[in-house]
């Protein structure tokens, strides 16, 4: 039993003993938490000096030691200690609390592999996702690595593995991680490190704690070296213990920069798969779903949903927020049917790109820049890294491709490049997306950053 859940049942056993009036209890008393218990001294930690001076009362702290001791099962007394103080004396505890909070699952119980639309799109990452949670002993490929733009259902199917193997397969102890939360908490134990030597030895323990590891944009990893470091060993020993890993990303591993290439060529030595946009049928079934899925009914006519799929369907969160702005305000108007006339009604407020918003090469070079995490110097400049190299021709081929700019006009822009490097760098381009999926899915990535 956790700490959290012990302070859990003996504060529900004080408010039901009525000691404490309503306001009292919500106010002070609910936001205290058990930190540790260590030679029958429990460590409570309190916000406010007001929850203190009801507290420090010698009939409530018998109170609580009674209570707690109960629920403990063994004698205690209580030292209350203020929050901060607390944090600054038991930091350890903290980064534990907060690993705990981190590794309870709640998976968002509509993100199931039912309510997933197939489509050539996302299918063999559909397939593959169901695959890992119907075999879960002896795995076909590890890891799974899912990639493609924001917004194509790659969280969706790490959450509907999630509720599959909580109802199907039960005895399997599934770790879903926001690779944000995963960064940020490895931060926090190796600050505490130092303090407490083995802190961060304790939050991996707790992270190979699992048979299935899921791990969701991994590209927040870049450039948390340090992070990266812990990052790779507890990947080895969860592979070593036959734990299933699936990765998401918004591009190929391979394209996100600061990432360490041994962290590259395990992400990407099991199975890579990319999801790319939905095709028109695809968004369309996508949209019926939505809609099936909602509890008011929705009278929609088949043009809009026509209308929706051909032009949102870059990013299905787009789409489902354009659904959304459309049957909220068909609840304030009440048209009998959501018709194209009702749809242009509301969607022509939609902000009208402005002359500043025309594109430029400078804006392309920007959007290049921003997605490999390199300066103009970088790339004007005369390093002939991949990535880097990568960057230079997107950033000629988007330039010829969108905006039909002269090779001359487009060296000028690159460092002053003449326009044989320049032309080479197109023909290049052109290549690299005939046979380099992850190159593709970069140019892609990019091109949707300009097209919004
Ligand atoms: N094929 C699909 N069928 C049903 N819903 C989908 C599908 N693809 C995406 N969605 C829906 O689109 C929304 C965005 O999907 P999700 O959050 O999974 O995207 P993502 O690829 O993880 O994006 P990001 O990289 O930004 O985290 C969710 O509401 C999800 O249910």
């Amino acid at each position: 039993m956790s700490y959290t859940s012990i302070w859990n049942e003996t504060l529900q056993k004080i408010q039901e003993s009525n000691y404490f009036d309503s306001h009292t209890f919500n106010s002070w008393i609910s936001k205290t938490t058990l930190f540790k218990i260590e030679d029958n001294i429990a460590y409570v930690a309190y916000r406010s000096t007001i929850t203190f001076s009801i507290l420090k009362k010698q009939k409530e702290k018998e109170l609580f030691e009674s209570t707690l001791s109960e629920v403990w099962g063994d004698t205690l007394t209580i030292q209350f200690i203020h929050q901060r103080e607390m944090e600054k004396m038991m930091p350890e505890e903290v980064v534990k609390q907060r690993t705990n909070v981190l590794l309870e699952n709640k998976f968002n119980p509509s993100y199931t592999f039912e309510n997933f639309v197939e489509g050539n799109s996302n299918a063999e990452a559909y397939a593959a996702c169901l695959a890992c949670c119907t075999q879960t002993t002896s795995h076909l490929f590890n890891p799974l690595m899912l990639y493609g733009n924001s917004g194509l259902g790659k969280t969706h199917l790490l959450h509907a593995m999630g509720n599959y193997l909580a109802k199907e397969h039960p005895e399997c102890k599934v770790i879903y991680m926001y690779s944000g939360d995963l960064v940020s908490l490895l931060i926090e134990a190796m600050k505490t490190k130092n303090v407490h030597g083995n802190t961060v030895e304790r939050v991996k323990e707790q992270l190979l704690d699992c048979d299935y590891f899921l791990i969701d944009d991994i590209q927040n990893l870049q450039q948390h070296s340090s992070s990266q470091e812990i990052f790779f060993t507890v990947y080895n020993q969860l592979i070593q213990k036959n734990t299933q890993i699936i990765i998401t990303s918004d591009m190929h591993p391979s394209e996100i920069s600061g990432l360490q290439s041994r962290l590259i060529s395990r992400f990407v030595s099991g199975l890579t798969i990319s999801i790319s946009k939905p095709e028109f049928e695809t968004s369309k079934a996508i949209l019926k779903k939505k809609i099936e899925g909602r509890e008011e009914s929705v009278n929609m006519s088949e043009d809009v949903i026509d209308y929706l799929a051909g032009k949102y369907s870059n990013d299905v969160r787009n789409l489902e927020g354009t659904l959304n702005r459309l049957i909220f305000n068909a609840t304030l108007f009440n048209p009998d049917v959501i018709d194209m006339d009702f749809a242009r009604k509301v969607l022509i407020k939609e902000p009208i790109v402005s002359q500043s918003d025309e594109l430029t090469i400078k804006k392309i070079k920007k959007a290049v820049t921003r997605f490999y995490g390199l300066s103009y110097k970088d790339l004007e400049g005369k390093c002939r890294q991949k990535f880097i190299a990568n960057a230079r021709h997107i950033c000629v081929y988007l330039s010829r491709d969108l905006l039909h700019k002269s090779y001359v006009s487009i060296g000028q822009e690159l460092g002053g490049r003449d326009h044989t490097t320049i032309s080479s760098s197109y023909e290049r381009a052109k290549k690299l997306i005939q046979k380099d999926e992850a190159f593709k899915t970069a140019v892609e990535k990019i091109r949707s950053t300009l097209d919004s």
